[in-house]
């Protein structure tokens, strides 16, 4: 296995990236432990505002852990401990008194499985609006309106808004729960292998929609899937074993990565 070396990585083609003018989210000297095993070593990118990207690895890299790390999703998890920093809108979230639930209403989160509330489409749209404190009934179906449409979801269900969310379909109920992070006016998404559960239909609507989402959001997407990473990604960060070992305008990474670890990952030799 070649030696890593993220400086080398990181240095000498101006597709890499190193720091953007629009940067939504500054990662700096990033590590995570669960207990003794350290499983994010010294990560440090910068997320570009309003464009969509991309975390690729193999199985066990760290993906899900670092995309939790960007909302602090990872506080719920026993014997974490995380150093380092992660600025957002100007303020290390990992610092200080940080209202987390504030943070992951501008910082949103889609699993890999749709995960709606057992209750009707409108009142899983409608549920976080209302825990942030909008209650007027025009309002609120204003904002599940607008968050339905766009989650390209509005057409499908706009006759049967009482209608139990579970009996969508997966594809359906994954655009439900876009549509439910999008209900809080989020300035970030991130989504974890959001289309991977999906039959290829479903999943090419996910992707389709990504893209619409960039024009308003800013969205981390990790995924398994190098050509999806490929389709809907302008920038990828490749990891291995913990550690950010290119990141890149997507483009540049699939067709001339400067790492020869990155290419035999893209080009299937492990993983
Ligand atoms: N809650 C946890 N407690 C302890 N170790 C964990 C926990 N979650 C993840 N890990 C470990 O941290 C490392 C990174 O895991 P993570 O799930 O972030 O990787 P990943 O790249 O997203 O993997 P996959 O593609 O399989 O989802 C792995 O070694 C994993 O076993």
């Amino acid at each position: 296995m070649p030696e890593i070396n993220v400086e080398e990585a990181l240095a000498g083609d101006s597709a890499n990236v190193k720091s953007f003018n629009n940067s939504i989210i500054d990662v700096e000297n990033l590590n995570l432990w669960y207990g003794e095993s350290h499983a994010l070593n010294e990560i440090t990118l910068e997320i570009p505002e309003k464009q969509v990207t991309a975390i690729i690895g193999p199985s066990g890299c760290g993906k899900s852990t670092f995309l939790r790390t960007l909302n602090r999703m990872n506080d719920r998890i026993p014997n974490v401990r995380i150093e380092g920093s992660i600025v957002y809108d100007g303020i290390n979230i990992y610092e200080g008194d940080i209202d987390v639930a504030t943070l992951r209403k501008e910082v949103g989160m889609v699993f890999q499985k749709p995960n709606p509330f057992p209750k009707s489409i409108y009142e899983n749209v409608a549920y976080g609006p209302r825990v942030h404190g909008v209650n007027d009934k025009t309002k609120l179906n204003e904002v599940v309106e607008e968050s339905l449409k766009n989650a390209a979801l509005w057409d499908e269900v706009k006759d049967r808004l009482d209608a139990s969310a579970v009996d969508l379909s997966g594809g359906q109920q994954q655009r439900l729960c876009i549509a439910r992070a999008l209900a809080v006016e989020p300035k970030v998404l991130l989504m974890d292998e959001p289309a991977s559960a999906l039959d290829p239909v479903a999943m090419s609507k996910i992707e389709d929609l990504i893209y619409e989402l960039k024009k308003n959001y800013t969205v981390v997407i990790v995924t398994h899937n190098m050509q999806e990473a490929a389709r809907v990604s302008d920038y990828t960060a490749f990891f291995h074993l913990g550690e950010l070992i290119e990141y890149s305008k997507t483009k540049k990474l699939f067709e001339n990565p400067d790492k020869r670890m990155t290419e035999e990952y893209i080009t299937g030799r492990f993983g």
